[in-house]
């Protein structure tokens, strides 16, 4: 029997962290900060930080075959360096909604970079609603749009075989699954995998395991539960100490941890101050399941 074990390895007070994604060649994670327009990386071993920060709300990062990043940055798909901390625009969307930003976004494994956007939040979780749609960026750096109509778009992971794309529209309170044609990119077959429970709120960054089954982190649940995509079952739910958890992600070695970002943005601040970690970063070890590396944009 495993022992679990949570514990904060950062103290970033992000305003919304987002968007964990594990370089195995720096033994770092990434993640953003979305208001604070900044993208991050933590390095493991020194526990150092270094920062990029850019012009508009960073909603995500991706790491880019052939070095470098990738990030959605406001409504742009971009090219991140690092070196010079430049964002190069590689493609706009929604260029006739101007209170749009993208949301959540991660490669699939062909090298598309997918994510979607959102009306920009009064509040968290209060918003003009269905003004988001859900893209993906080519390695030729075309994009497609696959439908529009959304709340806030979120998490986003394929399953093993490459052949179900999983897909969260926070304000749906479900996981949905669709047919992934891994050829083409496109997605068709759109259904419910997972309602979530009352207390545990709002859906919104996704990861998948080495055992196919889907981590998602609980805005307002302070929580991750781990789902079998085929039975529609909770199968496992790890609270943490901190309610706004945000999104997910393996890494370490072997991809045995487990990384769960958060928000401060929209906390009392009483629950602040029960709450000091919130907008940390958490490690989860002794979980017993291992994930998978994630994939590069290959444009
Ligand atoms: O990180 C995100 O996905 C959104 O940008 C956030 O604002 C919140 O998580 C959302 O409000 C909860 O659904
Ligand atoms: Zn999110």
């Amino acid at each position: 029997m495993s022992s679990i074990k949570i514990e904060c390895v950062l103290r970033e007070n992000c305003r919304c962290g987002e968007s964990p994604v594990w370089e195995e060649a720096s033994n770092s994670l990434l993640f953003v900060d979305i208001p604070a327009k900044k993208v991050c990386r933590w390095d493991s071993l020194s526990k150092h930080v270094q920062q990029v920060t850019v012009d508009a709300p960073v909603s995500s990062v991706a790491l880019r075959q052939g070095g470098g990043y990738v990030a959605t940055v406001g409504t742009k798909f971009c090219a991140l360096n690092w070196e010079d901390q430049s964002a190069v625009a590689l493609a706009t969307v929604d260029k006739d909604k101007k209170n749009n930003r993208f949301n959540d976004g991660k490669v699939d494994p062909a090298g598309r970079y997918f994510a979607g956007t959102m009306a920009e939040e009064t509040a968290p979780a209060v918003l003009e609603r269905h003004q988001g749609s859900l893209y993906s960026l080519f390695p030729d750096h075309h994009v497609e749009k696959y439908f529009d109509q959304v709340d806030i778009s979120n998490g986003l992971d394929w399953s093993l075989d490459h052949k179900i794309f999983y897909y969260i529209d926070s304000l749906s309170y479900s996981v949905d699954a669709f047919d992934y044609d891994l050829q083409t990119g496109k997605i068709t077959n759109r259904r419910s995998i997972y309602k979530l429970e009352k207390e545990e709120q709002i859906p919104d960054g996704m990861c998948i395991d080495a055992e196919g089954k889907l981590w998602v982190a609980c805005y307002n649940g302070g929580r991750v539960i781990r789902l079998d995509p085929e039975t529609g079952k909770r199968l496992q739910t790890v609270k943490l100490p901190v309610v706004k958890t945000t999104s997910c992600c393996f890494g370490g070695k072997d991809y045995s941890e487990m990384y769960v970002t958060c928000a401060r943005d929209g906390m009392d601040p009483e629950v602040l101050l029960q709450q000091p970690e919130a907008g940390g970063i958490f490690k989860i070890t002794g979980l017993g399941v291992k994930g998978i590396p994630p994939y590069p944009y290959a444009g």
